[in-house]
């Protein structure tokens, strides 16, 4: 991958995974954002799994969105192939059948005989050893896909852990841990009957020992390892995760920490005038990366047009958020990456995780709500020891509150920066002008909508067939 040495919460789940009494307890790891998390998980998972014989399930990591998982799997595919593992993946948003013959082996054709997937004598293998997942899907598998089974599962992942937990998709949380709980170490003797009925032809009651491709060595139970940025260490949220012995790895005293190399920034500015502070701030910034975060996918929607209406500002602006389709946005991302984008005006869609090379600014168009929010959004930037800057737009009476929230990150004094007020006056005409373009171009996309759905409910109230079409 071209690194030349580890990053110290690398190093730290290193020691604590390989070598005598590894991984006898499980970890709860809270590392700044672009600290390296993911391969301080992963290079460990694939040590231990390199020397397996045979291929199942054995490792699975959750995240909380598609964009992210597909990073993660980057990272593991980059490793893991060396010896000799494999990685797949299961998100939402794509074609379940694709996937499930990415995930599952079908048994070999002999001559003449057929294949009959309804056939459940017939063993079906994984297709992997490392599985990075949403929940979503995951719980897809786990309730219908034949030959899908945790039942030799050894390692499990919660990235962006506290945001997980606040979501509970489907239960998926207990139902990882019911299907990975050994017979005899099971709290709930129920358990067999319990999920026999609930997930139907599913086989995946944890047994301990040759099963799980561990004869003979010590590791008998599920291991797991939470992270994030903002792990919570309350510890009734993290007694969902039923830890062994948990032990919580920290970079400092603070549970909130940003990026040694982020500078942090305030532009104090009238509300009305926060677009003409945002452009002359994108115009001074130039061509370097730049991620904008709104508070909602509606003003992101609205921000990233009127920028797009400024006139030629010289930089390509484009829209990320959750209101588009995945394939938009994942373009999107794409264009952003190979820096055929210069600007992303964002909602929090784009705030966990996301790593994208040569981020050097981020700006909150909005106040964040939370310390937490600040520091996922910030730490788009000054990621791999790199240097950043990250700029808010306040009113006046925002600023005590801006001050007192990053306090919780030991950040006693964030200074003012300011953009000249020529550059604001030279951008006035262009500002005026921008707003009644968006004027009707907010009211003819409200027309459409109106229009589309007017035809929608046509159609619904034709044949129920013809609804699923529409
Ligand atoms: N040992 C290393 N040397 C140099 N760069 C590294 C090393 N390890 C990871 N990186 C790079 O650091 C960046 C951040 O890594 P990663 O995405 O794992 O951070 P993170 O701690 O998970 O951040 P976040 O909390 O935002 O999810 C990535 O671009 C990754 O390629």
């Amino acid at each position: 991958m071209g690194f030349s040495s580890l990053f110290p919460v690398q190093v730290a789940v290193w020691q604590e995974t390989i070598g005598p009494g590894a991984f006898e307890r499980d970890l709860c790891i809270n590392s700044p954002t672009g600290s390296g998390k993911t391969l301080a998980y992963a290079l460990p998972i694939v040590q231990k799994l390199s020397t397996r014989s045979v291929k199942c399930l054995r490792a699975l990591v959750v995240l909380p969105t598609r964009d992210l998982a597909l990073q993660v799997k980057e990272v593991f595919a980059a490793i893991a192939p060396a010896v000799g593992l494999s990685v797949g993946l299961a998100v939402g948003q794509s074609s379940i059948a694709d996937e499930i013959s990415e995930l599952i082996k079908r048994p070999k054709l002999e001559a003449g005989i057929c294949y009959d997937p309804e056939d459940v004598t017939c063993e079906l293998q994984s297709s992997v050893d490392i599985l990075v997942a949403t929940p979503g899907r995951l719980m897809d598998h786990i309730n219908s896909t034949k030959g899908f089974t945790l039942e030799h599962l050894c390692y499990l992942v919660v990235d962006e852990t506290d945001r997980l937990l606040r979501e509970a998709y489907q239960s998926w949380l207990p139902t990882v841990l019911q299907l990975t709980q050994s017979n005899e170490e099971s709290l709930f003797p129920l358990a067999n009957s319990f999920l026999s009925s609930t997930f139907g032809s599913l086989k995946t009651i944890r047994r301990c020992g040759v099963e799980r491709g561990f004869k003979g060595k010590s590791h008998p139970r599920l291991v797991k390892m939470v992270l994030s940025a903002t792990l919570t260490q309350d510890p009734s949220k993290l007694a969902q995760l039923n830890l062994h012995h948990p032990l919580l790895m920290t970079t400092g005293k603070r549970r909130y920490q940003l990026p040694e190399k982020l500078e942090s920034y305030k532009l104090i500015c009238e509300s009305n005038l926060r677009p003409l502070y945002l452009v002359a701030l994108l115009q001074e910034l130039g061509e370097e990366k730049c991620i904008v975060f709104t508070s909602s996918t509606e003003s992101t929607h609205r921000l990233c047009m009127l920028l797009n209406l400024f006139g030629d500002l010289g930089i390509k602006i484009k829209e990320y958020s959750g209101l588009q389709r995945q394939s938009r946005r994942s373009k999107t991302l794409k264009s952003f990456r190979e820096g055929k984008v210069q600007v992303l005006v964002s909602s929090d869609a784009m705030t966990r995780g996301m790593d994208v090379q040569g981020v050097r600014n981020v700006i909150n168009y909005d106040i964040p709500a939370y310390i937490k929010t600040y520091i996922h959004r910030a730490g788009r930037t000054a990621r791999a020891g790199q240097a950043g800057r990250c700029f808010t737009l306040l009113h006046k009476y925002e600023v005590k509150r801006f001050k007192k929230m990053l306090q919780k990150a030991d950040n006693e004094s964030v200074p003012h920066y300011s953009v000249p007020s020529s550059s604001i006056e030279s951008l006035r005409a262009a500002y005026n002008s921008a707003l009644g373009k968006l004027k009707e171009t907010v009211e003819s996309e409200a027309s459409r909508k109106r229009k589309f759905g007017s035809k929608f409910l046509k159609l619904s109230r034709t044949k129920p067939t013809d609804r699923r079409k529409g």
